[in-house]
């Protein structure tokens, strides 16, 4: 939160001095101020979205936020038409309740971007809005909407996708996926890929819910496995969705505009082989230049878009499904990649890690997919080798 990164740029008045137009701040302010965050709250059938929503709702936070409660469970169609989802009854959209601490709520339950669109109308009611996803919708179909679709882009930003998992239940969720929670089934010599190892996999977030229902021993197998799936991931324990502090642990993450140094530590420590079918790798590099980003910026789109590893044809069977990192360029720049399947960007930030620590020396990418461990791991970090090499 203090990264400053994160710090909003500097006004400088055009004869150097540090005053500022007013005027101009005042629009700037306006621009800035009209973006609403939006945090997508996934989980398994009866995990604790609801429980965790009401929780959020109530407690003492300032904030006006709009609760979503849609039927994006059906991502077939939102990835064919993400902007064309029709809702059936716009008169949903406009149910307001007042709760006791001030925040208004307003429930729409409805089925899609237009409802987000009919809320926007609205805009100056509310300051956060929370999505409840359906219990089998697959989140990596949903973000790329709210974070990239340039109509909704401009007034809404992905803040985070927070996934609630029952501590009792996940270990089956996991191991014996059936019917509609398989998603994938064994394949490319990979484990079956669950609903909940989706959730998991591109959540930044992952609310360990239902404490009170397992040992102490079993509560830290659960998140060992989170951890497992996910190192990117912040982990929180929670009974009936009672988070510590809702600020900076569930609400305002900046998780897609910002990549902190301490972000990919943890991954890139290494990661333990508790679940098969999801994996991270961590390929690193050098201080770039010009070359050496345009060689990088390549080698992600044959990555990310055509699935393939330059050189490592053979390697098949995996995919991406959260990507995060941090390049070092020349003359001390740096760009942070943000990734969600296939789709990813690079956004300028500032160098304010000063390259000391010896992780930081060049940059770091942290993959996070299915099938993504051991040989394909090696085969992403040489394949990256050789194509920054002579540049
Ligand atoms: N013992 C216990 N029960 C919980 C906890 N959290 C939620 N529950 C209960 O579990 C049930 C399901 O919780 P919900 O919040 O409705 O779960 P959900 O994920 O919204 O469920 P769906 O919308 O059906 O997918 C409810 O009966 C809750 O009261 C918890 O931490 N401990």
């Amino acid at each position: 939160m203090d990264d400053e990164d994160d710090a909003p740029p500097m006004l400088v008045s055009a004869d150097g001095t540090d005053a500022v137009d007013a005027s101009l701040s005042g629009e700037m302010e306006d621009m800035n101020v009209t973006k609403v965050p939006i945090s997508i709250i996934t989980g398994y059938l009866g995990a604790g979205k609801s429980t965790l929503l009401n929780y959020i709702l109530t407690a003492r936070h300032g904030k006006k936020i709009a609760v979503i409660l849609n039927e994006f469970g059906n991502t077939t169609s939102l990835e064919q038409k993400p902007l064309t989802v029709s809702s059936a009854d716009s008169s949903l959209a406009t149910e307001w309740l007042d709760l006791a601490n001030g925040c208004i709520c307003c429930s729409v339950k409805d089925a899609g971007v237009n409802a987000l669109e009919s809320l926007m109308a609205r805009r100056g009611a509310f300051d956060y809005i929370l999505l409840e996803t359906t219990g089998l919708a697959d989140p990596g179909n949903i973000a790329p909407v709210f974070w990239v679709d340039e109509g909704l882009g401009s007034s809404i930003y992905l803040d985070g996708i927070v996934a609630v998992v029952d501590a009792g239940g996940l270990g089956r969720e996991l191991d014996e996926p059936v019917g509609e929670e398989a998603v994938e089934h064994e394949g490319h010599g990979g484990k079956a890929l669950s609903v909940a190892h989706l959730q998991i996999s591109h959540a930044d977030v992952v609310i360990v819910n239902k404490a009170d229902l397992v040992s102490e021993a079993q509560l830290a197998a659960v998140v060992a496995r989170v951890r497992a799936i996910n190192s990117l991931a912040s982990v929180r324990v929670t009974t009936r969705g009672r988070v510590d502090a809702l600020e900076g642990s569930v609400l305002d993450l900046h998780a897609y505009d910002r990549v902190r140094r301490e972000d990919l530590d943890f991954a890139a420590k290494g990661h333990s082989h508790l679940d098969k079918a999801i994996g991270t790798a961590t390929v690193r590099f050098g201080v770039l230049g010009e070359g050496g980003m345009g060689a990088l910026d390549a080698w992600l789109r044959r990555v990310l878009w055509e699935s393939k590893v330059p050189g490592f044809e053979g390697a098949v069977g995996w995919e991406v499904h959260r990507a995060k990192g941090r390049v070092r360029l020349e003359g001390g720049r740096v760009k942070m990649l943000q990734g969600v399947r296939e789709i990813f960007e690079l956004i300028d930030g500032v160098d304010v890690d000063g390259g000391s620590g010896e992780e930081e020396q060049g940059g770091r990418i942290v993959f996070i997919g299915r099938n993504i461990s051991g040989e394909t791991a090696e085969a992403f970090q040489k394949s990256l080798d050789t194509a920054l090499a002579g540049v």
